[in-house]
C-alpha cells in the first residue's frame, strides 16, 4: 500500500517574511485529490513550493510515509514528487515532446527509461490531454493555454507519489478546464496519487476534489469534504463575499457569490 503524506509544523518564509506558520493537516491518502482554496495573497503557492520543498526557508515536516521530503536531495525528492508552478519559463525554445521527454529522463525512477519509452509515454499522455498536435510545436510558440497544458504534461508524465498543481485551470476554456480536472482526477484515483491542486474556481473544486483545504493568511480555515467546506460562511469569512452554495439540476455543488461585504464584518 502506497504511503500517506503528513505535514506538521510547517513554516515556510521567504528571508524574514513568514507567510505560513505551524501549519498542520491530518494525512493526505493515496488516490484522493485536494483542493487548495482562498483568497489571494492567502499563501496557497507558497504552501505549494513549501510543500516542494522550492523556499530555502522551509522549517517542519513534509513526510511520504517514513520519508522526510524535505531532507532529501532536489534529485531524490523529485523522484516522488511533481510541482507544476503557475507559469512555464519563457524563452524556452526546445518542442513539447522534448521538454517531456527531458523532464522523463532528468529524474530517473527505479528504473531506467529508454528514450523510446520516454516518447511513447510523453506522446500517450500528449494524446489524453488532447493536445498531441503539439508535439513538434516549440515551447516559445505556444498560447497561454496551450503552455499550461504543456506545463501540466511535464508533472504528470513522471507519475509521481505526490502532484501538486498550481493553478493548472487559471488559463484554459471551458472544455480544457473540465476535461484537465477529469484526467487529473483519473490519474490520482487510477495510480493511487496524492494530488493537491489550487483553484479560485470553487465550483471546479467541489465537483473534482474529495477534500478542500481553505487557506487565509497562512492558515487552515477549514478542511473536509467540499460539502462540509464550502459554505456561505467560509465564502463570508475566508472571501469576504455574501453567496449561496445549491445544488444543480445535475446534483453538483455550484457556488453563487452575490455581493462583497462591508470590510469589517
Ligand atoms: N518570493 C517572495 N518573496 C517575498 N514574499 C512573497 C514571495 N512570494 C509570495 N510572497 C508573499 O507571500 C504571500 C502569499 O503569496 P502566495 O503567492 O503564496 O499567495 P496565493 O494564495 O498563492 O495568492 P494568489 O491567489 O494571488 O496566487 C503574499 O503576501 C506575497 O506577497
Amino acid at each position: 500500500m502506497k504511503p500517506d503524506l503528513t505535514i506538521q509544523g510547517l513554516r515556510v518564509a521567504y528571508g524574514s517574511r513568514v507567510v505560513v506558520e505551524g501549519l498542520n493537516l491530518p494525512p493526505l491518502r493515496p488516490g484522493t485529490l485536494t483542493a487548495l482554496v482562498g483568497p489571494n495573497a492567502a499563501g496557497k503557492s507558497t504552501l505549494l513550493r513549501g510543500m516542494a520543498g522550492l523556499v530555502p526557508r522551509t522549517r517542519g515536516v513534509v513526510r511520504l510515509g517514513e520519508q522526510d521530503l524535505l531532507a532529501m536531495r532536489i534529485p531524490d525528492r523529485a523522484r516522488h514528487l511533481a510541482y507544476m508552478p503557475q507559469g512555464l519559463p519563457g524563452g524556452v525554445a526546445l518542442t513539447v515532446l522534448e521538454t517531456l521527454v527531458g523532464a522523463l529522463r532528468a529524474v530517473p525512477g527505479d528504473r531506467p527509461v529508454s528514450g523510446a519509452e520516454a516518447t511513447r509515454r510523453a506522446l500517450d499522455l500528449l494524446q489524453r490531454l488532447q493536445i498531441a498536435d503539439l508535439a513538434l510545436l516549440s515551447l516559445d510558440r505556444l498560447s497561454g493555454g496551450q503552455r499550461q497544458l504543456v506545463g501540466l504534461a511535464q508533472a504528470l508524465v513522471r507519475r509521481p507519489d505526490v502532484l501538486l498543481l498550481d493553478e493548472p485551470t487559471s488559463a484554459l476554456d471551458l472544455r480544457h478546464q473540465l476535461s484537465v480536472m477529469d484526467l487529473v482526477h483519473r490519474m490520482v484515483r487510477e495510480e493511487a496519487v496524492i494530488g493537491v491542486v489550487v483553484l479560485h474556481d470553487l465550483g471546479l473544486a467541489a465537483r473534482f476534489a474529495d477534500r478542500v483545504v481553505a487557506l487565509s493568511q497562512g492558515a487552515v480555515q477549514a478542511d473536509g469534504t467540499p460539502e462540509a467546506t464550502l459554505t456561505p460562511g467560509l465564502l463570508a469569512a475566508v472571501y469576504g463575499v455574501a453567496g449561496r452554495v445549491e445544488r444543480c439540476s445535475q446534483g453538483h455543488l455550484l457556488v453563487l457569490p452575490d455581493a462583497p461585504l462591508p470590510p469589517s464584518v
